[in-house]
Parts: C-alpha cells; sequence; structure tokens
C-alpha cells in the first residue's frame, strides 16, 4: 500500500515482496449466508422486533422460538445452550488459538495501528496454528477488519450506548462475534460460546455478559434481514457502503472513477466484491535471473497478463527454492505491467539512466533493474524513508550492481543533475513516479485500510504527488519518458494529476499509455472489455513521431491513459500514464 513520508510509523509494510494480503486460505464470504442460508423466516422489522417466526439456528437443530423481542426461548430443546446453562466453571475459558490471533490482530490494528497483514502472519507462527486454523484465523481477522463498518452498524442497533463508550477490546471480540454469526458458516452456538470465552479470558467476566446478550441480539437475523434494516430509507451510496462494506466517501469515489475511466458505474458492486475477496498471489521470474519451473511444478499456474508471471497455488511460498533466492518474487500483476510499460513507448538505448523516484520496498525497482541489466541500462532507485531504502536494497541484491544504485532522499529535490555524468544533455531517460497514493485500489491487501483512510489523506497526497510529478519532470532528459502510476483509480490522483501536469509543464505530452501497457502485456490480454485504456480529452495531440515497428506504441497520436481493476483484470486497480517531454 502507498504511503506517505509521514505515514510511515505503521510496521513497515511491503506492497510487492510478499505484502499480499493472503496469509491463508481466506474465504470471505461477504453476504454468503444471504437467501440461501439455514436461517431466519425472512425480513423482520429490525432487532428486538422479529415478529417472525425466528429461525433454526444454522445448527441443524429445530425447535425453539424466538418471543416478540427477538429473544431464544425454549432453547434447551434445541440444545444449544452450552454457555449460559452451565456453572461458572463449566463456562468456555479456553480460547481457541485461531480466534485468539484474530483477537490479537484486530487489537494490534486499532491500539498500535499495525497492519492487520503483517500482524496475523507473526500471530500464527508465535500460536503455532496448523493450516486449518491459519485459514479460520484469517478469515475471521481480515473478514472481521474489511466488514467492520457494517458489522458496527449492526452492533449500533444492539447495543444501549454509542459504540464509541465501548471499551475497544470489547468491540473488537463483538466484531469478531458479529463476523462468524453473520458471514461464516459457523453454528450460532460455538460463534457465541467461543467468543464469549475469548472475552472471559482475554478482557475479563464481567464484559462477557454484555458479549453474550448482544451477541444474542445480533443472531436474532441473518445478514440479508441485516442488510435490510440497515439501509431501509438510506441512499444509493450508503446501501452500497453497507452491502459492500466500504466507507461511503470511498464508494463514491471508486464509482466515479469507474466512470472517469470509461467504465460502467454499475459495476462498482463487482468492485466491491472483489475488494473483499483475498488477492490471488502473483509471482514474477525476474528478466534473466529466475526461471519459474519449480513454482509451475509446485502448482503455480502460468499468467495470461504478463511474461515470466504466475499465480501462485497458495501456501507457503518459500518451500521454492527461487523464491527463498529472491530470483521469483511475489508481485501483483498490475505492478508487473507497471514495470514492464517504462521500456514501452520508446526503444531503449544502451546506457539510458532511469530513475524510479519513489522505489519503496523496492518490487518494481528490482524488476526495472533487472530489465536495466539486460538492456545495458541503470536505475536509480530513489526511496525517502530510510527503512523502506534498506528494503530497497535488499530486495535489490540479487541483480547485477552494475545495474541500481540507491539512493535515500526525498524525490521532490531531485534534478537532472542527479542523474550522474552523461554524454548528451543532463538527465534521466526514463522517469518512473510511483507516487504515494490512497492506495484505494489495492484495498483487498490491507483489510482495515479502507477504514483508516480519510478525505483528508487525499488532499495531503494530491499536493505531494503533484510536488514529485514537478521534481520528476525538472529531472528527465529532454526527449525523455516519464511514466506516472498509483495504485488508486481515484479521479484525484489519477485524471486530475495528469491534467495539474501537463498544465503546469507545456514541454510534456501525454502519449498513448494504452497502447505501452497493451505491449507490456501478453499478446491479446488487454483486449476487447479488458481494455485499459481511456482517451485523454483535451491532451495536446502529439504530432511528427512517426511510428516505427520497433515501437508499436507510438504507432497513434491518441493521447490515452490505462486502468487496471481488479474486478477485470484481478490485478490491484493501477493507473499508468506515459508523459514524453519534448526535445
Ligand atoms: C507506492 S509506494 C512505491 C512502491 C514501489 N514502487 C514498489 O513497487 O515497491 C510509494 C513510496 O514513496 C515513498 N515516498 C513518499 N514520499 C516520498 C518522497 N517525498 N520522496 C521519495 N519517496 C517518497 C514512500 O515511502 C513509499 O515507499
Amino acid at each position: 500500500m502507498s504511503q506517505g513520508p509521514g505515514n510511515t510509523r505503521r510496521t513497515g509494510g511491503s506492497r510487492g515482496a510478499g505484502g499480499s494480503g493472503g496469509a491463508g486460505p481466506s474465504r470471505d464470504t461477504g453476504r454468503s449466508r444471504g437467501a440461501g442460508s439455514s436461517r431466519g423466516s425472512g425480513p423482520s422489522g429490525g432487532p428486538g422486533r422479529s415478529g417472525g417466526s425466528g429461525r433454526s439456528g444454522g445448527t441443524g437443530e429445530s425447535g425453539g422460538y424466538r418471543d416478540n423481542r427477538g429473544r431464544q426461548r425454549n432453547r434447551q430443546a434445541m440444545g444449544e445452550r452450552r454457555y449460559s446453562s452451565s456453572v461458572p466453571s463449566q463456562r468456555t475459558r479456553r480460547t481457541d488459538p485461531a480466534r485468539l490471533a484474530a483477537f490479537r490482530t484486530l487489537r494490534a490494528v486499532a491500539e498500535d495501528d499495525a497492519y492487520g497483514n503483517l500482524v496475523l502472519p507473526d500471530q500464527l507462527r508465535r500460536l503455532q496454528l496448523n493450516r486449518r486454523d491459519a485459514g479460520l484465523a484469517t478469515e475471521l481477522a481480515y473478514g472481521a477488519l474489511r466488514h467492520q463498518g457494517t458489522w458496527d452498524a449492526v452492533l449500533t442497533h444492539c447495543v444501549d450506548r454509542p459504540l464509541a463508550k465501548i471499551d475497544p477490546p470489547v468491540l473488537d471480540a463483538l466484531r469478531l462475534g458479529v463476523h462468524q454469526l453473520l458471514a461464516m458458516r459457523i453454528p450460532d452456538h460455538a460463534a457465541i460460546d467461543q467468543t464469549v470465552g475469548l472475552t472471559r479470558a482475554e478482557i475479563g467476566a464481567g464484559p462477557s455478559g454484555l458479549v453474550n446478550a448482544v451477541l444474542r441480539k445480533v443472531m436474532a437475523h441473518d445478514l440479508t434481514e441485516w442488510l435490510e434494516v440497515l439501509t431501509r430509507n438510506t441512499d444509493d451510496v450508503t446501501r452500497l457502503a453497507l452491502e459492500g462494506a466500504h466507507p461511503t466517501w470511498i464508494v463514491r469515489a471508486l464509482r466515479q472513477a469507474l466512470t472517469v475511466h470509461g467504465r460502467n458505474p454499475a459495476e462498482i458492486t463487482r468492485l466491491l466484491e472483489a475488494d473483499n475477496a483475498a488477492p490471488q498471489v502473483h509471482l514474477v521470474a525476474l528478466p534473466g535471473l529466475g526461471e519459474l519451473t519449480s513454482a509451475l511444478d509446485d502448482g503455480a499456474t502460468p499468467s495470461t497478463l504478463v511474461a515470466d508471471a504466475a499465480t501462485s497455488a497458495g501456501g507457503d511460498l518459500r518451500r521454492v527454492q527461487e523464491v527463498r533466492d529472491g530470483t521469483v518474487r511475489v508481485q501483483d500483476a498490475g505492478s508487473q505491467l507497471v514495470a514492464h510499460s517504462v521500456l514501452q513507448s520508446a526503444p531503449v538505448a544502451d546506457g539510458e539512466k532511469w530513475l524510479d523516484l519513489c522505489a519503496g520496498p523496492g518490487g518494481k525497482a528490482t524488476l526495472l533493474a533487472a530489465l536495466a541489466a539486460q538492456h545495458g541500462a541503470h536505475v536509480t532507485a530513489n526511496e525517502v524513508a530510510s527503512h523502506r531504502a534498506d528494503l530497497v536494497r535488499q530486495a535489490l541484491a540479487v541483480v547485477d550492481p552494475q545495474a541500481w544504485t540507491v539512493r535515500c532522499a526525498d524525490g521532490r529535490r531531485i534534478t537532472a543533475a542527479d542523474a550522474g555524468q552523461s554524454s548528451g544533455e543532463a538527465g534521466f531517460d526514463r522517469i518512473l513516479v510511483d507516487a504515494p497514493c490512497t492506495g484505494l485500489g489495492a484495498l483487498r491487501r490491507r483489510p482495515e485500510a479502507r477504514w483508516r483512510r480519510t478525505p483528508q489523506d487525499l488532499a495531503d497526497l494530491t499536493v505531494l504527488q503533484g510536488e514529485l510529478l514537478d521534481a520528476a519532470v525538472g529531472a528527465l532528459k529532454p526527449g525523455g519518458l516519464l511514466v506516472y502510476a498509483t495504485c488508486s483509480p481515484h479521479a484525484a490522483e489519477t485524471m486530475v494529476a495528469v491534467d495539474d501536469v501537463l498544465k503546469a509543464h507545456p514541454e510534456l505530452n501525454l502519449v498513448d499509455t494504452g497502447a505501452a501497457v497493451r505491449a507490456a502485456a501478453l499478446p491479446g490480454a488487454l483486449d476487447g472489455d479488458a481494455d485499459p485504456a481511456q482517451i485523454h480529452v483535451g491532451s495536446r495531440a502529439r504530432t511528427g513521431e512517426p511510428a516505427t515497428s520497433e515501437n508499436p506504441a507510438t504507432t497513434g497520436h491518441t493521447a490515452t491513459t490505462a486502468q487496471l481493476w481488479p474486478h477485470i483484470h484481478g490485478t490491484d486497480a493501477m493507473f499508468i500514464a506515459h508523459f514524453r517531454k519534448n526535445k
């Protein structure tokens, strides 16, 4: 996920290398217990107002009923009352390790501002969870974090005070309980019993009564019924936000982004669903260094989007020798396309100087450096945060050291002189600005990110993006190529940024980015509905650049940008714009 310099207090974070959100077999089922679930008789008036006949509880037991306040009666007939009928000494006191790992992850996210996808793997190791429990913990932690807004809306109906007044650990336990009740195929009694047990063991006996009482109100309805209650009399965006578990401002921004990038805004539902699914883990074999053979033997499948890439079969990738060596790396296919596209739009000449202005943690820089080594070019990988610059160095260690340099400095201060001695005019031949951004296109990877981001972040980041672009234009050689990329499709970070930089720099022209990205992909992979190109209305058309056979991306004079999407391409929503600086 993207970070600004002031945003580094979270526990590091690697987006490219190993930064995948899929630590285990998550099955984020979202609305999976909707119409097809074993529950309830249909929509009810709301929590505590159920006029229906209740539900059988998902365990297959029958019997029992709910009174007109939604409380379950005659529970012993159902054989369900395991937690409250027993004497205190017999109540669940042990916390099962999967729930404990999930709870600790939610606590670290809330208390320490940590990244869930970095905390959870650590917890899985510490608690020595087997594969099955690791899968359960992953689904619990990531699911509860992703759905936090929706689960909090449910809880608001079930507690008699503002959620802000609930002790934060108790609120986290409740969120885990709601996720089990509404989005997982866990029997209600187990969900409640285990959550109450967790509360008792980790927080104390006092709040366990509250957790028990609140979760029993939650279980009065299934997810479909709850969504009906929550979305009654709301507008379209609020409904999408609650059903798709995103904040309303992000739903609005993503829907607008679909329109701005030439897609149908009705795709928003699929886009939100894609954000709620664990991303596939993509692998890249570094050109000239890595081979995918062992990964493919291990069950990975070749990528249909980009060369020298594969989709992992899952599990611990360290069992693949090349992954351990660092010559085969985990990297989203969208990020791979960004890096490969840097070599398009103009043929690469021997001795070119490339700059990756925002390189940490080094995913694209490493692929670029491997490509540079093959083409006789050199990459300067710049990163402002020293710990992230260290990550870049570690990532680049497998590539010929002649092909790269790491520079730790504020990218806004870069100049053409930083390209070092060169025969012609000073400056870099190609610059990638993979800018710090809101990361709204990579929400799949950081389950809590959508609730942390605010519109204020956007305001700060767009200023930084503009300043980095200005510096990059200054450091670019006349005739050089500037590639701007974000892992956000937000209009302000993409099309508005393009407009602004074109306005501020008359020497810059937007070129046919769509053609460059298509040329970087496998033949036909980005045709038809998958074409990421969007004509940029109002761009100065490029003239006087005849097409060449080595340079298919210059065959037209249409200025385009490119936008990838999780629900279309299976990648992060990377935005790419290629600019040429006048000679
Ligand atoms: C989107 S990430 C880059 C991801 C990277 N290109 C990759 O593929 O692994 C943006 C990076 O920009 C860095 N950054 C933020 N402000 C910067 C600045 N003023 N100068 C240089 N880098 C900056 C952040 O620390 C972060 O590492």
